[in-house]
């Protein structure tokens, strides 16, 4: 079984759109985890135009299943994930003012700097991630960097599968049977959604995790968040 953990950026992208608190950041956690999903995640950004410092001191207490907070491992943001101790926190090299994220971590020429903050969150008791590109050699410095796992970046997965070519799974096959080798655990997430989730986990070995935003919170304009989180759950066993 692959966890699904549900990344609530948009929700706060919603609410911050109105200055107001609607939709209600941690009552949608709240209904999330209630609906089955088994982990929430957060992005939040130095310009915090999503979720916000506080939004993630705030879900400490009501996230009961794996909280997973991602971003860019600058003195702020390990501030945060130190105080708000989630259950992993997954690092991606964002540069400021991006869109999304946009590519993985070079693990070679990062290496010591991610050694480092690896060790400070090991230290705190806290699962590591690293984001990484579907390519063997990152893998392999992803584990050398001590981290638990890694974390797939599959835009390319994505955008290949909705152009109806389904050999664009071949790379992180590859990069999947070099973490299984190395025993280094699998994450994966970045426009995955309910049309390609299916094909990404019959085909990675040992797929711990995804986290998914932007396509389930899209998907569930029309079909309703408890149905789309159970849709997934179905497609994850
Ligand atoms: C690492 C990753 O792929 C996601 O966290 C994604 O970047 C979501 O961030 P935004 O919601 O800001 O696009
Ligand atoms: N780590 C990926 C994530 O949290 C969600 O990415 P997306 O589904 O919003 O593209």
């Amino acid at each position: 079984m692959t966890k699904l953990s549900v990344n609530i950026n948009k929700i706060a992208t919603l609410r911050n759109s109105r200055g107001g608190n609607t939709p209600n950041l941690l009552q949608v956690a709240k209904d999330i985890q209630q609906f089955g999903a088994q982990g929430i995640t957060i992005h939040p950004r130095p310009d915090e135009r999503h979720i916000r410092y506080q939004d993630a001191r705030d879900l400490k207490p009501i996230v009961y299943t794996e909280y997973n907070i991602e971003g860019n491992p600058q003195h702020n943001f390990i501030e945060l994930v130190l105080e708000c101790k989630p259950t992993q926190v997954t690092l991606v090299p964002d540069a400021i003012g991006a869109l999304t994220s946009n590519a993985g971590w070079d693990t070679i020429k990062h290496k010591d700097y991610l050694t480092e903050v690896i060790q400070e969150f090991n230290r705190n008791g806290i699962r590591t991630a690293i984001f990484v590109d579907a390519d063997e050699k990152m893998v392999e410095g992803a584990k050398a960097t001590g981290a638990d796992r890694i974390e797939l970046y599959t835009e390319s997965f994505a955008h290949q599968y909705g152009l109806g070519n389904k050999a664009g799974i071949g790379p992180f096959v590859k990069a999947a049977l070099k973490a299984n080798e190395l025993n280094i655990g699998i994450n994966a997430g970045h426009d995955l959604s309910l049309d390609n989730i299916k094909f990404f986990k019959e085909n990675i070995p040992n797929l711990l995790e995804v986290s998914i935003g932007h396509a389930l919170i899209s998907e569930s304009l029309y079909l309703g968040l408890d149905n789309v989180v159970n849709m997934y759950l179905q497609k994850l066993k």
